[in-house]
């Protein structure tokens, strides 16, 4: 079954300026539409490191939804549990600066109540034979506690991403229960209600270490843009993973495919640091490129153990 992730299906609408960007300005420019949300961009990063995951999600009722299911296909993600549903899908509306950055951007979130009868229905077939689960933290409280309760019972580990943090804090009482939690540094500092901005990486990293151990947290990630990122886990070890230097054209998706790195690591038997690195290589893949999701590779190029199915 590869490694299952669950979350919604967002539509990008992307503008970039073609000369200097005018806040508030008309700023002539380029309009890209491609398919993106954090756990539909994870579950591509993840299938084109050739590793077969499993997306369980859904998609509007509509030639969009069945184009977004087709992509998917095409890259060999397992789409059996897309569920195609009205107001299936998300939009994100989003305008980048000279940088690469987005400046401005206002999400349409999707419906994603079906999500928790479909894991009522399916969750043991989904689960059952698994190699980890990753999801967004911000989903139906319902839906998180579903898929907590399949980890448990199959003795499978739980990685969480976030793609909106003030709807992630009322979920944050299961943190305790996610193996390794990856976030960037304004979320963390919601989390933890403390401003991080200022801190260096060798110091966020300290900083983490005692956030985890008094949460009781077993393992978190913290992406810090340009520099890179920081883990900490629950025994103290923590460290810092430096970013590649890459020329950027749009950072959409640099957290998403760090994520996935991660998880893919942690899944096929590398350790926290280790399984960073894989993260840091992906997302810097994908800041170089106006795509959503990294390009292609291989699982030995990262040292992975898993066997390739044809
Ligand atoms: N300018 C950059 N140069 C090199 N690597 C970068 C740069 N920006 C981001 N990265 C890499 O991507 C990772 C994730 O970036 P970031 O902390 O910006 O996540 P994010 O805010 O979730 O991103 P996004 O929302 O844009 O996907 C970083 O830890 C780093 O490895
Ligand atoms: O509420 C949300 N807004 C935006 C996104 C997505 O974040 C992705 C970038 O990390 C991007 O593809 C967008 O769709 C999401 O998943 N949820």
């Amino acid at each position: 079954m590869g490694i299952v992730v669950i979350g919604a299906v967002f539509v990008d609408i992307k503008g970039y300026p073609l000369s200097t960007y005018i806040p508030g300005g008309r700023n002539a420019g380029r309009i890209e539409q491609v398919h993106g949300g954090v756990s539909r961009n994870v579950a591509e990063d993840i299938a084109n490191v050739e590793l077969r995951p499993t997306f369980v999600s859904l998609v509007d009722d509509t030639g969009m939804g069945q184009d977004v299911i087709d992509k998917l296909d095409n890259h060999k993600v397992n789409t059996r549990y897309i569920q195609k549903v009205p107001d299936g899908m998300g939009t994100w509306l989003a305008i980048f600066d000279n940088d690469g950055d987005v400046h401005a951007a206002i999400s349409k979130r999707p419906d994603t109540t079906p999500l928790t009868t479909l894991l009522e229905e399916k969750g043991d077939e989904i689960f059952k034979d698994c190699d980890a689960i990753a999801i967004e933290l911000d989903l139906e409280k319902d839906t998180v506690k579903r898929v907590l309760r399949y980890a448990r019972n199959y003795n499978k580990k739980v990685f969480a991403a976030v793609s909106n943090m003030s709807i992630a804090m009322e979920r944050r009482d299961y943190l305790q229960q996610i193996d390794c939690f990856v976030c960037n540094q304004q979320e963390a500092g919601l989390l933890f209600s403390d401003d991080y901005e200022h801190l260096a990486p060798s110091q966020m990293a300290q900083v983490l270490a005692r956030n985890v151990h008094s949460a009781n947290m077993p393992s978190m990630v913290v992406t810090m843009g340009g520099q890179g990122a920081v883990y900490a886990q629950h025994t103290g070890e923590c460290g810092v993973v430096p970013a590649k230097k890459v020329d950027v054209i749009d950072t959409t998706g640099a957290g998403d495919a760090f994520f996935a790195g991660t998880v893919i690591g942690l899944t096929y038997g590398k350790n926290l640091a280790q399984s960073c690195e894989i993260g840091s290589r992906l997302a810097a893949s994908v800041i170089c490129i106006t795509e959503n999701v990294c390009p292609r590779f291989r699982p030995l190029e990262f040292g992975l153990d898993v066997p390739v199915v044809d």
